[in-house]
């Protein structure tokens, strides 16, 4: 253990090197908790989780697991890292199942082990599929469009059943589409290649790519354009802080939806994004992506009620000014 963070509850954060999950690292540190990283940098980059420990590793990897757990008391885990990308994961669903499912079961298995006994879980929205009704509850049936959502939802089952076998307490986190970045401005959304619309977008109006492409204008929405209820980042770290909380007073396992309650259509992001840039984007039209539902908006309520949780960068503009800080900073 590192003598600096005596005391202090560890929180093991695999995939605490990537976008959410390196946002997640600072926000612990600042509230008292000594966050350790697992990632394998695949996405990652070592620069964005400070000065917490950095294991890099593999998540499934039954030796770097145990070196971990022996290493540190860790009082949770915080669980990020997996393979994100829709559309990639219809055309790779083996590699999405492997990382996704068989992974995050080695890790379950190994808290088993080693007797830790919460557990956070990064899922999504795209378990729900198309919604039969809009917002998005708790409740909606599960019907996932694609091999990323039905990876998400196979490991929510499986959280149930640890509980209900061996104790290990979750709680599962369905974010809507995260967005923006650190408003300090220290971190940010760096995949490669980016694929999600806000920094594609932004991409565009900095010069980094030429235009943008539309995935599909035959959608039945308002103006055809897929909708989407996009959440700050800072906003989805309050909530994991909340939930760990929770899990530490003695909570049981928990779901919850967490976005805005709010849908923008790409036509509305990409206005937004010439507002606040005050650049003109360049817009291309395309056919649909495999695997997008029309339209996901969350209902929040429960996490409100439940976790005491209140997004506070709710507004696009902000979403999209702090992604476009560390855009300016980093492109
Ligand atoms: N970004 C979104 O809009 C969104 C929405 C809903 C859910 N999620 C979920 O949130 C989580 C974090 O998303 P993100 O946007 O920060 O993704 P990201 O790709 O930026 O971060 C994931 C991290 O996990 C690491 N990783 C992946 N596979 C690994 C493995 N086998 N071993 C060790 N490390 C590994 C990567 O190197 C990366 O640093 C993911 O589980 C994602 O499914 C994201
Ligand atoms: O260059 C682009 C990129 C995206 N889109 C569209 O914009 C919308 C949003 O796409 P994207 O930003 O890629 O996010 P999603 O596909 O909605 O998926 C995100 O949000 C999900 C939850 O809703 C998470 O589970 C996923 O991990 C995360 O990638 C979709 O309709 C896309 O087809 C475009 O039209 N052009």
């Amino acid at each position: 253990m590192r003598g600096g963070d005596a005391g202090k509850p560890h929180v093991l954060v695999v995939g605490g090197a990537g976008y959410i999950g390196s946002h997640m690292v600072k926000r612990l540190r600042q509230a008292g908790y000594a966050p350790v990283v697992l990632d394998n940098l695949s996405q990652g980059r070592r620069a964005a989780v400070g000065d917490a420990p950095l294991i890099v590793g593999e998540l499934g990897d039954d030796s770097v697991l145990n070196v971990i757990f022996q290493a540190w008391p860790i009082a949770a885990v915080m669980h990020f890292a997996s393979f994100i990308q829709v559309g990639e994961s219809v055309a790779r669903p083996a590699a999405y199942y492997y990382n996704n499912v068989n992974n995050t079961l080695a890790l379950l298995q190994a808290m088993v082990r080693h007797q830790v006994p919460r557990f956070i879980f990064s899922s999504t929205a795209a378990i729900f599929g198309d919604p039969d009704y809009l917002p998005i509850d708790e409740r909606h049936p599960k019907a996932p469009l694609n091999p990323y959502g039905r990876s998400k939802w196979m490991v929510e089952q499986m959280l149930g059943d640890f509980d209900v076998a061996y104790g290990l307490r979750s709680c599962c986190l369905r974010y809507f589409n995260a967005a923006g970045a650190d408003p300090e401005g220290e971190l940010g959304e760096c995949h490669e290649p980016e694929t999600h619309l806000i920094p594609v977008v932004l991409q565009a109006a900095a010069g980094r790519r030429r235009s943008v492409t539309v995935f599909g204008r035959d959608y039945a929405t308002p103006d055809g354009t897929c909708i989407r209820d996009y959440i700050h980042v800072s906003d989805l770290c309050d909530a994991h802080l909340l939930a760990l909380e929770s899990l530490l007073d003695g909570g049981a396992s928990s779901r919850f939806n967490l976005g805005n309650g709010v849908g923008y259509s790409i036509n509305e992001v990409i206005e937004a994004a010439r507002r606040v840039t005050g650049v003109p984007i360049m817009v291309i039209d395309g056919p649909r992506r495999p695997g997008d539902p029309a339209r996901l908006v969350a209902d929040p309520a429960l996490a409100h009620e439940t976790l005491g949780w209140t997004p506070r960068f709710s507004d696009i503009n902000a979403m999209i000014g702090h992604a476009w800080a560390w855009e300016r900073r980093t492109g």
